[in-house]
């Protein structure tokens, strides 16, 4: 089938910043894509060119199969956009908010209000109707504004960063609905700075950065791209130097370290890596208490590959 959405080659200037470098981007339908990337990397703007909010300097964009251009409403109405910043109206209730921002696609009433409906029941906000904005929680806002988004079923849906400062509760109904909307038919490019979350709910993921791509594939394919195959870590009553420097030197150790009182080996993959490390435990006579061995995560996947954390300080605390 046809790619929802094709982006070839497309760069966008900022004055001297270039802030997409020939960036590529496609798209199957019925994939949730999680796009990847630090602070700064170019994703709002990858996502503002492809919905002609920018003009871009070179490139070319197709969704649907059709050039997107900013006159292309008929294809603006099959495209939800969920922005970053709450985007709501303070004097509005909630259903007169979802009812506002269906209207622009919807313009019958009576066709309109089963949809509204729907939107509001699918984020769960049924029993706040009729509040305003301002004495809703972050996460309810967050889905009152996911409701706006969506209430007109678009097919193809943007969500840019939805659970930022939202509480877990709020935040596992978020991934579920758009889990549900896939489900429904629905493609989806999902912007976050959380991992954990990419990974559960996107099939393909795209790590970019400086405007560019620079990795993209399921998480296993992108775990198995990187050099980190597993991470050991032992709980140590002592760790004397001599042994420290004999870890280092095993085959296939990354990077040994000890961080209280927990030996932590970042191994390249092979199947002797914890024999060979709990063998130079026990030979220095080191008591050993528990013992962990997992695989890569998207984490390490990042951090080879851009050379920065995804997280920047602010919200590493999360
Ligand atoms: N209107 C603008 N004028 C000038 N530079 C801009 C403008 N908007 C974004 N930039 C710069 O372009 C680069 C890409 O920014 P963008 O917002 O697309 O990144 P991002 O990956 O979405 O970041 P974040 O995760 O912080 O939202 C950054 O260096 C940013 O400072």
């Amino acid at each position: 089938m046809a790619d929802i959405v094709s982006v070839d080659s497309v760069v966008k200037r900022y004055g001297e910043l270039v802030a997409l470098d020939h960036f590529d981007l496609h798209i199957a339908p019925g994939e949730i894509l999680g796009l990847l990337g630090p602070n700064g990397s170019g994703k709002t703007t990858a996502i503002n060119c492809m919905l002609q909010l920018l003009t871009y300097d070179k490139g070319s964009i197709e969704l649907f199969g059709e050039p997107m251009t900013p006159a292309r409403y008929d294809l603006k109405r099959r495209i939800g956009v969920v922005p970053q910043q709450v985007a709501v109206m303070n004097e509005l209730t909630v259903r007169e908010n979802v009812d506002c921002f269906c209207s622009l696609y919807v313009p019958d009433r009576k066709l309109r209000q089963p949809l509204v409906e729907a939107a509001i029941d699918f984020v769960g906000l049924e029993d706040f109707i009729g509040f305003r904005p301002r004495k809703l929680s972050g996460g309810l806002l967050r889905r009152l504004n996911i409701a706006c988004g969506i209430a007109h079923r678009p097919e193809l849906i943007f969500f840019d960063e939805p659970t930022v400062a939202v509480d877990p509760q709020s935040r596992n109904a978020i991934l579920r609905g758009i889990q549900r909307l896939r489900d429904e038919g629905a493609t989806v490019v999902y912007t976050s700075h959380y991992m954990e979350e990419v990974e559960q709910i996107c099939s393909r993921i795209v790590i970019m950065d400086h405007g560019r791509v620079l990795a993209q594939g399921t998480a296993d394919e992108l775990k198995r791209m990187i050099s980190v195959g597993e991470r050991i870590q032992v709980e140590v009553d002592r760790m004397p130097d001599e042994l420290l420097a004999r870890l280092r030197a095993l085959p296939h150790a990354i990077t040994i370290e000890v961080e209280d009182d927990v030996l932590v080996c970042v191994c390249e993959a092979s199947p002797h890596n914890l024999v060979d490390v709990l063998r130079e435990l026990t030979d220095a006579g080191v008591t050993i208490g528990r013992v962990w061995s997992a695989p890569p995560t998207l984490n390490d996947v990042f951090l080879e590959i851009t050379g920065r954390e995804l997280r920047d300080g602010a919200e590493a605390g999360r």
